[in-house]
């Protein structure tokens, strides 16, 4: 890991008129760091993805990726930059196939790849996520894991700097959790840097090196998973949260 973090939020803040959904929240990720950013809902966790990604323009506060400051680019300038996500609402492309969907990918993204060389690494990406075979299957008939995994081939075909997955796990059953978290263990042993938002614990537990907790837009806790999670502030922010 290189000392210099590829990812620096410095007081980001997102307003919605009188609601500030995100509130002076400042972090650091590593290069080939998995952070778990966590918290009950309506947190601003999301927002925070947003403002990582370029789809909302902070209020104020600076992001910056690879020491430049990407906060107030567009979404696709951010791409381009090497940030590239997965969304809460499965995002595929329905008028594609498969092989399409993660063509794009590659095309728009951070390593924009053309044609046959496109195609080949759709090829490899759609094997590395468990879809092999489903190259040209029709995307809207696709199993909601199916189409989770498809997502995540797309993410990864512009080889991005750092990967924002959205509650990627979310509403998946017992063994699709399995394959699902196995499956981010391997981007993570291949020093791929990842931000999850999740509210799955059991997955935060197992694959995060640390996490930041948020509550009402605000940083309440920063550190290791165990420690974090015993904290006290923590504990009482998920307090009478379902997903706790
Ligand atoms: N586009 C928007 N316009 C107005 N308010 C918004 C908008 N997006 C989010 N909010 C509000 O900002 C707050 C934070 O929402 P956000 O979706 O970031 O939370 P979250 O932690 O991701 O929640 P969840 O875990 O439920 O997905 C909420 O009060 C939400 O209603």
């Amino acid at each position: 890991m290189t000392a210099a973090p590829i990812l620096s939020v410095n007081r980001a803040q997102k307003k919605f008129g009188g609601l500030i959904a995100v509130n002076d929240v400042s972090f650091d990720v590593k290069q080939g760091e998995l952070l778990g950013l966590i918290g009950p809902n309506g947190s601003g966790k999301t927002t925070m993805l947003n403002l990582i990604s370029g789809a909302l323009k902070p209020t104020a506060g600076e992001i910056a990726l690879g020491g430049k400051a990407i906060s107030g680019l567009a979404a696709h300038h951010i791409a381009r930059r090497g940030v590239s996500r997965t969304f809460q609402l499965v995002r595929v492309l329905p008028s594609l196939d498969a092989e399409g969907n993660v063509m794009a990918g590659a095309v728009f993204g951070h390593r924009r790849l053309w044609g046959e060389e496109a195609r080949e690494l759709a090829h490899r990406l759609l094997e590395r996520v468990g879809l092999a075979g489903k190259a040209h299957a029709p995307v809207a008939a696709m199993t909601y894991i199916d189409q989770k995994r498809l997502e995540l081939a797309r993410a990864l075909a512009s080889d991005p700097r750092l990967l924002l997955l959205d509650e990627w796990l979310a509403g998946l059953n017992p063994s699709e959790l399995k394959i699902g978290i196995s499956l981010i263990d391997e981007l993570r042993h291949e020093g791929r840097t990842i931000i999850m938002v999740e509210h799955v614990m059991d997955a935060i537990r197992t694959l995060c090196d640390r996490c930041v907790v948020m509550s009402s837009g605000v940083k309440i806790a920063e550190g290791g998973v165990a420690e974090t999670l015993s904290d006290s502030e923590v504990i009482r922010a998920y307090l009478g949260d379902d997903d706790a």
